[in-house]
């Protein structure tokens, strides 16, 4: 049997800029490029339609075109998988990027554990962020659990690092071996309609973020977040074109590594709980019918229905609007941060564990954030700021102004009085 390494993409689908590929690829030993549809994650997806699954299908027949046909996609469970593989190779070593989301490392365990006995090496890399773990720690030697401290040293930090750049595009010891990749419906999918974004971000739209990113009827914010997702462009990359353009797209970015380090240093987030977990003796409402009507954008407020609308037809929502639709099921209609985390998990194309959580416990008032739980924002008063002449809302409402749009499930005022209470009680303040 021929020697091989394994590279083992996962939330990382691209050749350039790729530190895990670029490690194997640098090694004598050709290298098997691998795939896993996983079905551990896929058997868990409501809809044969979703989004995601064609996202990265259409990412690997991408890659694969860009190697010359070597990409080897499976489909199955990963421990199963690698077990066979095992076998049926002599595999020296196997390289991936770190995972920090419970599943994938528990996954990682499994696999390392089998590697391990099978006398095979399996090495992680760190990709998916500009700086994990430990590494933006305050002088006593603590995570941050506030965003503007942890951004200063964030940034401090850049300066003392050369951001790495591995060229990994640039080398191609893959092995022989050519493959095809299943199809969609192979794995049991179907295209789901969705229109992705595309990989490009204009010069001009980051040197104008900061004054146009809150409106979300302009084309104001990059829509780059489903490629970072899935990891088609590199987080390093993107960091390079905000120097210098835009502190206030940088933030963002370090954002996206803020939560990354929360979900590390606090994995009871990942348990369900509040990051402030006396927030988790709130009583909720969880009222199903007004569940419903928040899902399908039918609350009688328009911004949110809007919103919803948007979400449920593309995938994607404006940041702006995601904490407004947030804000709105957790305070006016004292529905668990949680029932909206899940919905948005399924809905989401960009949906990422570590950012969704942060962004509901941040509506929720239970996350790492100063702000306290008696924010309500009002919709009427974020349409007047971010909406003013309604292009966002008439997209997505159009029987705005008929009268078969519902009436407001709740009263603005009535909600906050009600919701302040819970909180009240809850906190016992
Ligand atoms: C309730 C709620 C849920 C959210 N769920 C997700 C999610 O599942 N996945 C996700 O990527 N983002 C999530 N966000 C953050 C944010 O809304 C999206 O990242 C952003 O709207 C994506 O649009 P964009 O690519 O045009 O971003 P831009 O404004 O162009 O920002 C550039 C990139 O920075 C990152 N980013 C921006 N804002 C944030 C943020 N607040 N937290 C973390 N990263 C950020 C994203 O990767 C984004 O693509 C959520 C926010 C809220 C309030």
């Amino acid at each position: 049997m021929k020697k091989v390494s394994i590279f083992w993409f996962r939330r990382d689908l691209r050749i350039e800029d790729n530190h895990g590929l670029f490690q194997a690829l640098s090694s004598d030993v050709p290298v098997l490029p691998l795939f896993i549809f996983d079905t551990n994650i896929l058997d868990r997806l409501l809809s044969k339609k979703d989004g995601r699954v064609e996202f990265i299908h259409q990412a690997l027949e991408a890659i694969n075109t860009q190697i010359g046909g070597h990409l080897c996609v499976k489909h199955g469970d990963p421990l199963i998988l690698f077990r066979s593989l095992f076998s049926e190779l002599e595999v020296v070593k196997v390289y991936t990027n770190h995972d920090y989301e419970k599943y994938g490392l528990e996954r990682d365990a499994k696999i390392k554990g089998l590697a391990q006995e099978k006398g095979v090496k399996f090495e992680t890399f760190k990709d998916q962020v500009v700086f994990e773990k430990d590494e933006v720690l305050s002088g006593a030697g603590t995570p941050y659990t506030v965003f503007t401290p942890y951004s200063r040293k964030w940034k401090a930090l850049l300066q003392e690092t050369v951001l790495p750049n591995f060229p990994s595009a640039t080398i191609s010891n893959y092995v022989d071996d050519k493959f095809n990749i299943p199809s969609l419906a192979d794995i049991g999918f179907q295209p789901s309609g969705l229109v992705f974004p595309g990989l490009q971000v204009q010069d001009e739209l980051i040197k104008s973020y900061a004054q146009d990113r809150d409106f979300p009827a302009k084309p104001g914010t990059s829509r780059l977040s489903v490629h970072l997702r899935f990891g088609t462009l590199s987080i390093r990359s993107l960091v390079r074109r905000a120097l210098g353009k835009s502190e206030v797209w940088l933030n963002e970015l370090i954002w996206r590594d803020f939560y990354f380090n929360i979900l590390h240093h606090f994995p009871h987030i990942s348990e369900g709980h509040s990051f402030r977990k006396e927030y988790d003796r709130m009583n909720w409402r969880n009222n199903e019918v007004e569940f419903k009507a928040w899902c399908e954008g039918k609350t009688g407020y328009p911004i949110v229905d809007a919103g919803m609308r948007e979400l449920n037809a593309t995938g994607f929502m404006h940041n702006r609007v995601r904490m407004i639709v947030a804000s709105f099921l957790v305070k006016h209609l004292l529905i668990d941060w949680r029932w909206g985390e899940a919905y948005f998990a399924e809905k989401l194309l960009d949906f990422d564990f570590a950012a969704n959580n942060g962004g509901w416990q941040w509506a929720a008032g239970s996350g790492c954030d100063a702000a306290p739980y008696f924010r309500v924002f009002n919709p009427t008063l974020q349409t007047q700021k971010f909406d003013q002449s309604l292009a966002y809302i008439k997209k997505w409402v159009p029987e705005l102004q008929e009268f078969t749009y519902p009436a407001p499930i709740v009263n603005h005022e009535f909600a906050r009085g009600r919701v302040l209470e819970a909180y009240k009680v809850a906190l016992g303040k």
